[in-house]
Formats: C-alpha cells, structure tokens, sequence
C-alpha cells in the first residue's frame, strides 16, 4: 500500500473541508468556521465539521504570553491540515487541546459537533473515541508487542478492540506478520508506521501528528506521509499535522500558519516553494 516515491503531494485532492476550490491567491484569511446558521437547504442536515475549535485561548501557569491567543479553525472530513509556524507559535498546544488532551482557559473545542469543555471523565474519554494520534516520539510500550500496542487505545477505552480492522490496517501500513514483534526491535520508520496503525485501528475520524516525520529519514517520512494520505483519501479521515518541513506540509490541502498563539496565514492546495517563502515571512514577523 505504500505511495511510490513520486511528488511531494499527490495530485487531485480537493476535498471537502479542505478549503478545496479556495482562491489560491487568497492566502491570508481567517479560517473557515463552522457557520453557526441554519440547516443545509438541499438535505435539512446541517455539516459537522469533525473538530471545530473556536476563540481558544491558553496560557500555561507562570507564563508570561499566551500559548493560544483566540484561535478558531475548523477540520472536516477527509480534510488534511497542515499547522506550521516558529517554535513556541503556539502549534502543539493547539493540537493538544484541539484533541482534548488538554484543556483551554477559554473558548470552545467541538468533536463531531459535541463541545468537551464540560466533559469530565468517563464522557470526555467517549468522546474521543473518534480521535487518533501520532506523535514523533511514537509513545509505543515497549514491554506490549505491535499487536497488543495496536489494540491497547481501545482496550484503554473500554472498547472491543475490531481484531479484523487491526489486521487489515497492519497489513496496510505494511506490516503483516510483524504482530509479535517488540517496538524496541523495529526501525523508526516502522514504529511509526506502528504508532499511525494504532490510531487507525480505532477507526478515528480524525488523526492529530504531531511531527509524523520528525525523526525519520527521507524515504521513511514519504511512507508515512502516504499512509496518513490514504487515511485521508481512502477512509475520510480528517488529518491535522503539526510539521516544520514544507516538504511534508505540502502533502496537505491546507497548510494553516500559527505565530504567537494565532493563526496569522493560510494557504490552500500548496507547492513546497509557496510553504517555504510563506513560513519565512511568518518567522520573521
Ligand atoms: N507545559 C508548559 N508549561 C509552560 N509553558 C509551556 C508549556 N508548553 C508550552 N509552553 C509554552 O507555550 C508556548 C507555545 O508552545 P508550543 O509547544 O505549543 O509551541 P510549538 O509551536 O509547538 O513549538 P515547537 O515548534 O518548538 O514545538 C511557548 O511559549 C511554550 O514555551
């Protein structure tokens, strides 16, 4: 299953959500929300953007600036987003409490149309059910086997694991008969392919990467931009990506732009070129 090295992103990948269709030369604008208004006319069912965040703002303890400073932005289905912007812009913290993993001083984090400010715990753990991660670091158990850390987020999660789904997606990202395996024995380009089938294996609705790529090499980072491409193309995932490398931000629709805990820049349908002349004159704001 794995894309052949070829160009940096994919062509054909307008999609809902992912500001597909946008005027390519509108490149600075506020951040498509979620439209508090009526019904859709043609069907009476209004959309749900799978994560809406709105007016976030977070500061740590003891900080002295806001690491989130009003952000609102909006990701659905089949959507992929890239978030760049300078160390300390605010990126991870964004993903974080946009994936409820932490909570925001103020304003509001929807998933799948349900706010989770309030929610406390066992609710707040159903309602990310639809949420998968990927992190650089791969937060793998190295005591579990491949198969048992592919399982392990819905066991967590008080859910029967579908042990035909995580077969089917290990065998996707390329490792059948690799189940029994420690993480500790596999390459990073696998642990990280590892990490991206547990977050599949819940059949997510969305994927938050953190840096997918950081720590791989060339070819190893192309795989895993695929695979998460064919999550997005294939399964409707929606995918929001934090990155640093223009390389890997142009494997999105969207590339979103953070300074200073805000959201200063978008651009749709990107080429690297744009990405990297636009992160240079976010970073020297
Ligand atoms: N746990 C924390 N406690 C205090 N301050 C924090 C904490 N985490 C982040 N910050 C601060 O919040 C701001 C935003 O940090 P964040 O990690 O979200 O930025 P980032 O854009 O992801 O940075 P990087 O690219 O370096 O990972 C920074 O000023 C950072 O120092």
């Amino acid at each position: 299953m794995q894309r052949p090295a070829g160009p940096a992103r994919p062509a054909g990948v307008h999609r809902r959500g992912a500001g597909g269709g946008g005027d390519p030369t509108t490149e600075r604008r506020a951040c498509r929300l979620l439209p508090p208004g009526p019904p859709d006319e043609a069907d009476g069912v209004r959309n749900v953007e799978v994560v809406e965040v709105v007016d976030l703002v977070k500061c740590y303890p003891g900080a002295a600036v806001r690491a989130l400073d009003g952000v609102s932005v909006a990701f659905g289905p089949g959507s992929s987003t890239a978030v760049m912007g300078p160390s300390g812009s605010g990126k991870s913290t964004l993903l974080q409490c946009a994936a409820g993993l932490d909570r925001a001083d103020s304003g509001r984090v929807l998933l799948a149309g349900q706010e989770i400010g309030s929610l406390r715990e066992p609710r707040l753990t159903l309602a990310r059910r639809g949420v998968g991660f990927v992190f650089q670091a791969y937060n793998l158990i190295d005591s579990l086997s491949v198969w048992h850390n592919v399982l392990l987020p819905q066991r967590l999660a008080g859910v029967r694991p579908d042990k035909a789904w995580a077969r089917e997606v290990l065998h996707r990202v390329g490792l059948d008969g690799r189940g029994h395996e420690r993480p500790a024995r596999l390459s990073g380009g696998e642990r990280q392919r590892v990490a991206l089938a547990r977050a599949l294996a819940a059949r997510p609705e969305v994927v938050f990467a953190d840096e997918p790529t950081g720590a791989l090499d060339l070819a190893a980072g192309r795989e895993v931009l695929g695979l998460l491409r064919e999550a997005v193309d294939q399964l409707g995932t929606a995918l929001v990506m934090v990155t640093h490398d223009p390389a890997a931000a142009a494997w999105a629709d969207r590339v979103v732009f953070l300074a200073d805990g805000r959201i200063v820049a978008e651009l749709h349908d990107p080429s690297v070129e744009r990405i990297a002349e636009r992160m240079t004159a976010v970073s020297a704001r």
